[in-house]
């Protein structure tokens, strides 16, 4: 059964160049996933530190040592023959010159080009980890339209540039007038605004997202087919969430709450411990939310998430 296959542990990079281009190689067509491109990496030996793994798989393979790394995200994927943990990092310094060591095709890409490149059925949560921010914000509370402009404003000045529209307390009608309104000075400044709603929302063409509370999730209406600009979030508190989410193909999940929360500090948080095996086994990129302050943002990144969402943390600036 897929669940007993053991897991392969692989380190993966995501080389970035001084001018931006991206790194790939074509795997060898004898090897699993033969002939595809490929971010350069390979296995986990056992007991190995991943950040030694991710050293010397670039040794071997491209003759170069790294200097500086970051995590982008832990990717769960189960092939037909065999599942795999991509333990995905962002290399933004290596020393010296990329050489395909084992013979292998290289490229540098321009990284909107990644599209048009045929990687095996794991990667698009990759190109998808490598597109989204690592802060979401969630929209608090406010009495007056300025406000809730203003503070978005501040917000897009401090680089957020995915933001989710939270407003349960006005009409709906209320709520999709603003929402409309957000989208369009939310895209003026380069950033996404998801909203919250029924999935008839997606035939919205100023609709740039649905974040789908939980109880959706388990509804049997699935979203209409959606425009491929347009992201599809849940919020998911447990395993089985996670999994009727990613069933229904969003492209990313928030998953609560992780610390104790002002926005429902009646609720039991899920701890570290929990967050880290649930975010692990995701096969969509994961925000953590719940008590998320900044300090967060790299502690989340270290275990895998994509990074952190937030209300208080971000509504303030
Ligand atoms: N390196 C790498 N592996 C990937 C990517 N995407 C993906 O699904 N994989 C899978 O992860 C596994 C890692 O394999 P690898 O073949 O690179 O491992 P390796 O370098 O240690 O190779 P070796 O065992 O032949 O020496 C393969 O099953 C491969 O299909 C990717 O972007 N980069
Ligand atoms: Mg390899």
């Amino acid at each position: 059964m897929v669940e007993k296959r053991k897991v392969v542990h692989v380190a993966v990079a995501v080389i970035l160049g001084d001018d931006g281009r991206v790194l790939l190689a074509k795997r060898p067509e004898d090897k699993h996933m033969g002939g595809l491109w490929e971010f350069p990496g390979g296995k986990v030996e056992a007991g190995e530190d991943i950040k030694l793994a991710l050293n010397r798989e670039l040794r071997e393979e491209l003759d170069i040592e790294v200097s500086a790394f970051a995590p982008l995200i832990k990717i769960r994927h189960d092939y037909p023959d065999k599942s795999v943990l991509l333990d995905t990092w962002v290399v933004s310094g290596i020393q010296g010159e990329p050489k395909g060591n084992e013979g292998q095709l290289i490229q540098w890409v321009e990284k909107d080009c990644l599209n048009d490149y045929e990687f095996p059925e794991a990667n698009k949560v990759i190109l998808r980890a490598l597109q989204l921010p690592d802060r979401y914000m969630i929209t608090g509370h406010f009495e007056e339209k300025e406000t809730l402009f203003n503070r978005v404003s501040a917000a897009l000045d401090n680089g957020i540039r995915l933001i989710q529209f939270r407003a349960h307390w006005l009409e709906e009608s209320e709520y999709l007038r603003l929402a409309q309104e957000l989208s369009g000075f939310v895209k003026a400044a380069g950033g996404m605004l998801i909203i919250k709603g029924d999935f008839s929302l997606l035939l919205e063409p100023w609709c740039h997202g649905l974040h789908l509370t939980s109880p959706q999730l388990g509804l049997a209406v699935k979203p209409e087919k959606r425009h491929p600009d347009q992201l599809l979030v849940a919020s998911c508190h447990d395993e089985q969430q996670i999994q009727d989410a990613e069933a229904m193909a969003v492209d990313f999940i928030t998953l609560s709450p992780v610390k104790k929360t002002q926005s429902h500090p009646e609720t039991k948080p899920l701890g570290l411990v929990k967050a880290l095996a649930l975010t692990e086994a995701a096969k969509v990129p994961v925000f953590w939310l719940g008590g998320m302050g900044l300090d967060d943002l790299d502690i989340a990144q270290q275990r895998g998430a994509q990074g952190i969402a937030a209300i208080h943390t971000f509504w303030r600036f």
